[in-house]
C-alpha cells in the first residue's frame, strides 16, 4: 500500500503523457489532471492549432506531437487506433524519457506489447492498461486491466497504479496472454452477433422500432434490448470493433465459430429438423447454464421499459410474437462449441457483455420461452427471410475479420452506421438509462450468478 505522502510527492514531481486525444485519451487526460497530476497530451500534429483552442480551458497541457509528450513523461499512455499502434510507437517510442513507463489502451495487447518491445529502448518499462468500458460510461466500479509486463521495481508499478486510482475502477491484474484470451472470450462472439443484427436490418431496410402491420414482429422486451445494443455499437467508432476483432488472433476462430453456428442452426430450421435442434440447443444450455442459480441479470420489467418504439399507425392490437432468436441461440451454441463459460469472466465483463449475457440468460432460463422459440424457428416462416439475411451478415463479418481487412471493415460498418444514424441520439439516451439500471442490479446479481 502506497502512502498518501508518497502519492503527493509523485504528483508534485512526475508527468503523465497521453498520445491520442480521442474519446478514451480525453477521458484519461481529464480525470488524471483533475486528480492533481501534471498531464501532457497530443493528438495528430496537423490538429494541434485547432485542439489548442478547443482545450484551452482544460487542466492538461497540449503539445505538438508524441515526441514532446514522450520526452517529458514518466508514464506515457498510447490511446490510439489498434491498427496504427506499431507505426505510432515506432515514431514516438524511441523518444521515451530514460527509465520512463509506457502503456497502451488498445483492446488487444498482442500487437501493442510487440510494438513496445520492438521500438522502445530497453531501459523503458512497460505497464499496459485496458478500461473495460466505453468513454461515456462512468469508470467507477468498472473493470480496469493492468498488465505489468516489464518493471524494474514494485515502486514503478505502484506509481502507475496510483495514477489510475482516480478512475475508481476495479483493477484486474493479468498477463498479456490472459487479457487477450479473456477479452476474445467476452467480446468476439457477442459483438459479432450484434453487428450482424444491425447489418441484416440495414440490408433489409428495416428500422425495427417503427411499428406497422409488417413490422410488428420486432415488438417486445428482448427485441428492445437487441436493437438498443446493436445501435449503441453502430454509434461508436468502427476502429474500436475492427481493432479488437482483427488484432486478436483468438477472436478470428471465435467469430468463425459464430458464423458456423448461425449457418448450422439455420439449416436445422429450414429442414424442420426439430429433434436435432432441440438436442443441440439443450446441450449448449446444459454447458452454459447448468449451474445457474438465483435471479436473472435482466427481468421483464427492465426489458419492456427501454423501448425505442414510435407511434404505431394501425388499430390492430399488438403483442409479442415468438421469434426464432437465431442470433441468441447461436451465441450460446458458440460458447458451447468453443468451451467458453461466460460466467468465468464476470470479473472482466464490460457493461455490454453483462447485457449480452443477460439476454441469453433470459431466453434460455425463462420458463417456456426456449421451447416456444424452437417451435417458432422450425414451424413459423415469418422470420425466415430475416434469419437468412442474418446468416449472410454473420458469415460476411467473419470473412472480413479473417482477412484482417480494416478498409473493408470500415466501409461495411460505416454503410450500416449511416442507415441507423437518425436514431442514434434516442438510442443512446435510452441505452444509457438501460445500462445504468442494469449496473445497479449487477454487483449483487453477479454474485448470485458466479457459477464457476
Ligand atoms: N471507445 C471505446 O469504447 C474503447 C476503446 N478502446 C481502445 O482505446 C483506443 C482509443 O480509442 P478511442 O479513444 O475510442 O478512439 P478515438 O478514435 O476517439 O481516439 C484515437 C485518437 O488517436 C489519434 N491519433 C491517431 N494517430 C495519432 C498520432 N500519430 N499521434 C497522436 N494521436 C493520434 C486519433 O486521431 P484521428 O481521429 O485523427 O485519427 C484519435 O483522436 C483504441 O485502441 C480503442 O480500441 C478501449 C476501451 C474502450
Ligand atoms: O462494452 C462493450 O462491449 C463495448 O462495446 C465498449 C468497449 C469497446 C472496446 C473495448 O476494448 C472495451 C469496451
Amino acid at each position: 500500500m502506497v502512502s498518501e505522502e508518497q502519492v503527493k510527492k509523485w504528483k508534485a514531481t512526475k508527468t503523465i503523457g497521453i498520445i491520442g486525444l480521442g474519446d478514451m485519451g480525453l477521458l484519461y487526460a481529464t480525470k488524471f489532471s483533475e486528480a492533481g497530476w501534471k498531464v501532457v497530451c497530443c493528438d495528430k500534429e496537423a490538429l494541434y492549432d485547432q485542439l489548442k483552442e478547443k482545450y484551452a480551458g482544460c487542466k492538461f497541457e497540449l503539445v505538438v506531437n508524441g515526441h514532446y509528450v514522450s520526452r517529458v513523461s514518466d508514464y506515457t499512455i498510447y490511446s490510439v487506433e489498434a491498427e496504427n499502434i506499431d507505426k505510432i510507437v515506432s515514431m514516438y517510442g524511441p523518444s521515451t524519457k530514460l527509465e520512463g513507463i509506457v502503456g497502451g489502451q488498445t483492446s488487444c495487447k498482442y500487437a501493442e506489447i510487440a510494438a513496445f518491445e520492438k521500438h522502445v529502448p530497453s531501459d523503458v518499462r512497460i505497464v499496459s492498461v485496458h478500461s473495460l468500458h466505453g468513454p461515456r460510461v462512468n469508470s467507477e466500479g468498472q473493470p480496469l486491466v493492468m498488465i505489468r509486463h516489464r518493471c524494474a521495481s514494485d515502486a514503478e508499478f505502484d506509481f502507475a497504479q496510483s495514477v489510475l486510482a482516480c478512475l475508481k475502477s476495479k483493477i484486474v491484474y493479468l498477463t498479456q496472454e490472459e487479457h487477450d484470451r479473456i477479452t476474445a472470450d467476452t467480446q468476439a462472439v457477442t459483438h459479432a452477433a450484434f453487428l450482424s443484427m444491425g447489418a441484416a436490418w440495414a440490408k433489409l431496410k428495416i428500422y425495427p422500432w417503427i411499428l406497422g402491420d409488417d413490422n410488428d414482429k420486432w415488438y417486445g422486451g428482448l427485441e428492445n434490448v437487441k436493437m438498443n445494443i446493436s445501435l449503441r455499437i453502430y454509434s461508436n467508432k468502427w476502429h474500436v470493433y475492427a481493432g479488437l476483432a482483427i488484432t486478436n488472433p483468438s477472436a478470428h476462430d471465435q467469430i468463425l465459430q459464430y458464423a458456423t453456428s448461425c449457418t448450422e442452426l439455420y439449416t436445422l430450421f429450414v429442414k424442420r429438423n426439430e429433434n436435432q435442434l432441440i438436442e443441440r440447443v439443450k446441450k449448449a444450455k446444459e454447458f452454459v447454464f447448468n449451474n445457474h442459480k438465483g435471479f436473472l441479470l435482466l427481468d421483464d420489467k427492465l426489458l419492456d421499459k427501454y423501448s425505442l418504439f414510435t407511434n404505431r399507425n394501425s388499430s390492430k392490437p399488438i403483442q409479442t410474437v415468438p421469434n426464432s432468436h437465431l442470433s441468441l441461440l447461436a451465441i450460446v451454441d458458440s460458447w458451447h462449441k468453443l468451451g467458453i463459460n461466460p460466467y468465468d469472466h464476470m470479473i472482466c465483463s464490460t457493461p455490454l457483455f453483462r447485457v449480452f449475457l443477460g439476454v441469453t440468460e433470459y431466453l434460455f432460463l425463462t420458463p417456456g420461452l426456449l421451447e416456444q422459440t424452437i417451435k417458432a424457428a422450425v414451424f413459423d416462416e415469418s422470420f425466415r427471410k430475416d434469419d437468412l439475411e442474418f446468416v449472410v451478415a454473420a458469415r460476411d463479418w467473419s470473412s472480413i475479420v479473417s482477412f484482417a481487412n480494416f478498409d473493408i471493415y470500415r466501409r461495411r460498418f460505416e454503410e450500416i452506421q449511416k442507415f441507423f444514424e437518425p436514431m442514434f441520439p434516442e438510442a443512446n439516451r435510452i441505452g444509457n438509462e438501460m445500462l445504468k439500471t442494469i449496473s445497479r442490479y449487477a454487483p449483487e446479481s453477479n454474485q448470485k450468478h458466479a457459477n464457476a
